[in-house]
């Protein structure tokens, strides 16, 4: 709940917030202006600009395209720059739609968006906006896969910030290049586990590209606050060291010390321009993604998004699971479950989960949450491997492999049963009621284990979480298949709903996309000092609560990504509520003010506005 204590204004906080966006804004300026051009009115929201001719043209933060009105081009000096006649911004979606549906692949459709975003931002938001579900599978999973791969082949123009092995003792004075003065929010990634497509080095940039266009698209942040980064520490991925194209570092990863210090002089650098900014940690190998997050997140404002809005969007699918079984949300330690990949996204998901059963209060200790999970590595089951080895198809030991499982893993290892032992045996020991995929690796959850599952339990929850589409642990139209069309069914990219046996099958998407623009969101509108655990477990109840009894009854657990933006509200307005719960916000609140009305009131939507030029001086 809101402390009523915290008085003063959030309102206030959020008109300057919303005043930010008209940039350079100066009243003298506007006064003056507007006395010479009366069609504008003072009440309008304008956006100014220094700029003039061919640069307002090409600059996508304030580009019209065709729409510039005729007094526009008079002082912004663009009068025959353009095309005559004035174009609205509906006529302009119909020529981009009408082009976009004329490229014949997604990898075609994700650069034509791209351009469109290098031209012209506010239609290109514009866009995205009104066809998120559509969209989202273009500049975000799964294409965004395909184009990380593809990056150095189809690299057109700048976006972001890199910093490389080049860059050690000049990054306080690189942040500086970065032209804005206001960032909201940072993702960054070092491009050793893109999605499940493995080290991408640098070409991993189309990802906190992808992530920041939907803290726009979806959490409402603007596109002036946010700032994608690589830290090119060079990659261990032999075909882009060995392609002349590669645009990364041609080295071979740092590692161990090197590594870490050189992630902290970027955090220290970025820190000296933009101490509010939040920091999203992306696509980090383990353990490194564990490590950083334990490094900074008691002292920056900062998280991991694979471990943890992976975490709150998988709890919440989980919990809406048992909601759509007719059991109560509370009911999470009668669950059996096994998660096939014990790595960031595994890890954090499970974690995850033992917090919300502790928080429950139905497991006597956190030992007993532990024991209601069963997790898998490449080798098979964290198991025993003093248990000798039988005839269940698992592979003998190897020397020293377990000798890499952390203390975080270990806590899941499971004595009474052989180590390494196969997916398909796993589930005929256990009887799971929930199997989780965040392994990477396409086609685990085999029609053997599936099916065994299928039998011990009336809707087997199946939810291969993988990134893009053909890393998933098995395909939509398998799990219904194997289980008689019983299966609660999500995957981390999207598929289409399925028909088995005239019935339609629901198909939901995991992805922690439903999580990180509304966190964004929250953390910006309370300008919080730190992200806890606390938001991530409100997020998770948050969205397993949002589906209606009958959606619930037909398979869908909550909104898809064309919802994101309702989705991003509620999450912003839990996450602020914890915010100032646990005396984290900064932003002060103003008593009877609607944390909602707040919070919509902050979320940028693109539409043109005015655009006056200014003297630069003043
Ligand atoms: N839907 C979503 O929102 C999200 C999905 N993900 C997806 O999760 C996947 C994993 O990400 P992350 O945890 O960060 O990656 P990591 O590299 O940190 O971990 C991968 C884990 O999967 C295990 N693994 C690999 N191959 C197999 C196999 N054949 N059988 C069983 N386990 C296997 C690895 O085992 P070992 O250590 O032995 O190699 C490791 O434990 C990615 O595909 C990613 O796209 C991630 C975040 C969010
Ligand atoms: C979705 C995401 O963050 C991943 O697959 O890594
Ligand atoms: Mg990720």
């Amino acid at each position: 709940m809101l402390r009523n204590s915290v008085l003063t204004s959030i309102h206030a906080a959020t008109k300057r917030y919303a005043a930010s966006t008209v940039r350079n804004y100066s009243r003298r300026a506007l006064t003056t202006t507007a006395a010479a051009f009366p069609d504008l009115r003072m009440e309008t929201m304008v956006q100014t600009t220094t700029k003039h001719g061919m640069d307002v043209i090409h600059d996508p933060l304030l580009s019209k395209g065709t729409a510039f009105s005729l007094s526009e081009r008079e002082r912004l000096g663009i009068r025959g720059l353009v095309p005559p006649r004035t174009q609205e911004m509906d006529k302009q979606l119909q020529r981009i739609i009408r082009n976009l549906r004329e490229c014949r692949t997604p990898l075609e459709k994700f650069v034509f968006m791209t351009a469109l975003q290098d031209r012209n931002e506010t239609l290109f938001y514009r866009l995205l906006i009104d066809n998120l579900q559509e969209l989202s599978q273009i500049i975000y999973t799964p294409t965004v896969g395909d184009a990380c791969k593809r990056f150095h082949s189809i690299y057109r123009r700048a976006r972001g910030m890199y910093f490389s092995s080049l860059d050690r003792g000049q990054m306080a004075a690189m942040v500086h290049n970065w032209p804005h003065d206001q960032v909201d929010v940072i993702v960054v990634t070092d491009g050793s586990r893109v999605l499940g497509l493995g080290d991408l080095g640098a070409n991993g940039m189309q990802i906190p590209i992808g992530k920041l266009s939907l803290y726009v698209a979806g959490g409402g942040i603007r596109p002036t606050s946010i700032l994608p980064v690589v830290l090119d520490v060079g990659t261990n991925n032999e075909e882009l060291l060995n392609d002349p194209l590669y645009l990364g570092m041609g080295h071979r990863r740092l590692d161990g010390e090197e590594y870490y210090s050189f992630v902290d002089e970027w955090v220290h650098a970025i820190q000296s321009r933009y101490p509010n900014a939040l920091i999203q940690f992306e696509d980090f190998k383990y353990p490194h993604a564990y490590n950083l997050l334990h490094k900074y997140q008691d002292k920056i404002c900062c998280f991991n998004d694979d471990i943890q809005s992976t975490s709150a969007v998988a709890l919440a699918g989980v919990l809406a699971a048992l909601k759509a079984r007719g059991k109560p949300i509370d009911s999470l330690d009668e669950e059996r479950i096994i998660c096939v990949g014990a790595g960031s996204a595994g890890v954090g998901v499970c974690e995850g989960i033992v917090d919300c059963m502790v928080e429950q209060g139905k497991v006597k200790s956190r030992e007993e949450a532990y024991s209601r999970i069963w997790m898998l590595d490449q080798h098979g089951l964290l198991g025993n491997s003093n248990i000798g080895a039988g005839d269940s198809g698992s592979t003998p030991l190897g020397a020293g492999d377990r000798a890499n499982l952390d203390e975080r893993q270990l806590c899941y290892l499971k004595k009474d049963l052989k180590d390494r032992l196969s997916l398909e045996d796993v589930v005929k020991a256990v009887k799971p009621t929930v199997i989780l995929g965040l392994s990477g690796a396409p086609g685990v959850f085999t029609e053997g284990a599936i099916r065994a599952m299928a039998d011990g339990v009336e809707k087997p929850v199946v939810f291969p979480l993988s990134n893009p589409t053909h890393q998933s642990e098995c395909t939509a139209e398998q799990a219904f298949n194997w289980t008689d069309g019983r299966a609660i069914f999500a995957s981390g990219s999207p598929f289409k709903d399925v028909e088995y046996k005239g019935k339609i099958c629901k198909v939901n998407q995991i992805n922690n996309a439903m999580s990180f623009p509304g966190l964004g969101l929250g953390i910006t509108v309370s300008r919080a000092s730190r992200v806890t655990g606390k938001m991530f477990m409100e997020t998770a109840v948050t969205i397993a609560n949002m589906a209606s009894e009958e959606q619930l009854k037909s398979g869908v657990l909550f909104p898809g990504v064309g919802d994101l933006r309702e989705v991003s509200k509620e999450v912003a307005i839990k996450v602020c509520e914890v915010a100032y719960d646990q005396g984290l916000a900064r932003a002060q609140l103003r008593q009877g003010v609607s944390l909602k009305g707040v919070i919509e009131e902050s979320m940028w939507d693109p539409e043109y506005v005015p655009t006056i030029r200014i003297d630069g001086h003043m």
